[in-house]
């Protein structure tokens, strides 16, 4: 060993966070504010990202790096989300916005399983703690879910059901471990496109915005500001998630399988009809439930075991429908420091 004295190393803490798929998404029309109200139920799933915050000299501002598959689609300015983030903590507590930001990714970009919102929680968590700032869960929970309706959940992980735009949650206790694949495409589909398309499809979206321009246009009132009034007739069907959670709280795979729905999926095969092939190939390999994740177009499988989730994969990646397979297992925690 030399006898010169090291620098200490730049102290910077790491956070981890879950993807998710939507074991159940119900989404009811268009509300005022352009959300819709859904009756979701989230799985984190143990495809993580992970951003690391490092101190930087005062001044300096926000600097963000990225690395891991599909990180050459993913912003670097101001747009990303965990950018957003470190600046939401920064503005809540008063304190300077100077953070290296590193994100590595491991969930699919805009693939519909919240990997942007993962990088948000992971970035409100990691600035909080290396800025000492102190906040409590509920305010970094309010704050994710000004970036985004999935922020919440990244932070919370494991099983929960979304309700108001996703971000309102309760906890669903599950048993044992359950076993996904997920077929990913090269390009991503738009989240907001998704919702337009499922509005055109219900038949739901020119009414409400018309209705809303023309009060606006007469000088009264929209609807927007009589929450209770806008939300009639809009909220999601209710649908019978009874078998959902019995097959949760038991462990059961094949009851989970027959359970997985999708009010997005249409509109998502609308505007790719080659993932209806995807879907096809996971029921010829014996998948016990398969459905587009969220807004797509990534599609889950849900298998017996790992080894049934290699063969759900195999026979995705012989038939050339993928970009990439990835297999996983769900439920998995939520916001983490691990270094
Ligand atoms: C559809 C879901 C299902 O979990 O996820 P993804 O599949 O995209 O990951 C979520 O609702 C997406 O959540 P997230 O991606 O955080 O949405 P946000 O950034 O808040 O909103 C992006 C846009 O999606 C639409 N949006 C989102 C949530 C919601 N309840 N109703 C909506 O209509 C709106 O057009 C909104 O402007
Ligand atoms: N940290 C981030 N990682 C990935 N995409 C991000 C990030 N921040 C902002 N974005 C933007 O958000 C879009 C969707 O993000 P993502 O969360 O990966 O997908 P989805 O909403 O389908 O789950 C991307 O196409 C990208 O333009």
């Amino acid at each position: 060993m030399s006898g010169h004295l090291h620098a200490a190393p730049e102290p910077s803490v790491t956070v981890r966070t879950p993807g998710k798929v939507n074991l159940v998404l119900r989404s009811g029309a268009r509300r005022d504010d352009g959300y819709h109200p859904l009756s979701t139920v989230f799985q984190a799933v143990s495809l993580f990202e992970e951003v690391t915050a490092t101190h930087v000299a005062p001044g300096t501002g926000i600097t963000l790096t990225v690395s891991g598959p599909q990180a050459d689609v993913v912003p670097l300015d101001e747009t990303n989300l965990a950018w957003r983030a470190a600046r939401a903590v920064a503005g809540h507590t008063g304190m300077d916005a100077d953070v290296a930001l590193h994100i590595h990714k491991g969930v699919p970009v805009a693939g519909g399983m919240a990997g942007g919102s993962a990088d948000a929680a992971a970035a409100l968590v990691a600035c909080d703690a290396l800025w000492d700032a102190g906040l409590s869960r509920h305010e970094l929970t309010m704050l994710g879910a000004e970036l985004g309706a999935d922020v919440p959940f990244a932070l919370l992980g494991h099983t929960a059901v979304g309700t108001g735009r996703g971000d309102v949650l309760t906890p669903v206790l599950t048993r044992g471990e359950f076993h996904w694949v997920f077929a990913v495409q090269d390009e991503g589909l738009s989240t907001p496109s998704v919702f337009a398309r499922f509005d055109e499809l219900s038949g739901t979206a020119p009414a409400a915005d018309h209705a809303e321009a023309a009060a606006v246009a007469a000088g009264r009132p929209g609807a927007a500001g009589r929450p209770d009034a806008a939300d009639a007739g809009r909220r999601p069907d209710p649908g019978d998630d009874a078998g959902l959670m019995t097959a949760l709280r038991a462990g059961d795979p094949t009851a989970l399988g027959e359970a997985l729905h999708n009010d997005l999926q249409a509109a998502a095969l609308d505007l790719r009809p080659e993932l209806g092939r995807v879907l096809e190939i996971a029921r010829d390999a014996g998948t016990l439930g398969a459905l587009v994740s969220g807004s797509g177009p990534t599609v889950a499988a849900l298998a017996r075991s790992r080894r049934h989730a290699l063969a759900i994969a195999a026979a995705w990646t012989s038939a050339g429908v993928v970009a990439s397979v990835w297999t996983a297992t769900g439920p998995a925690p939520g916001a983490r420091i691990t270094g």
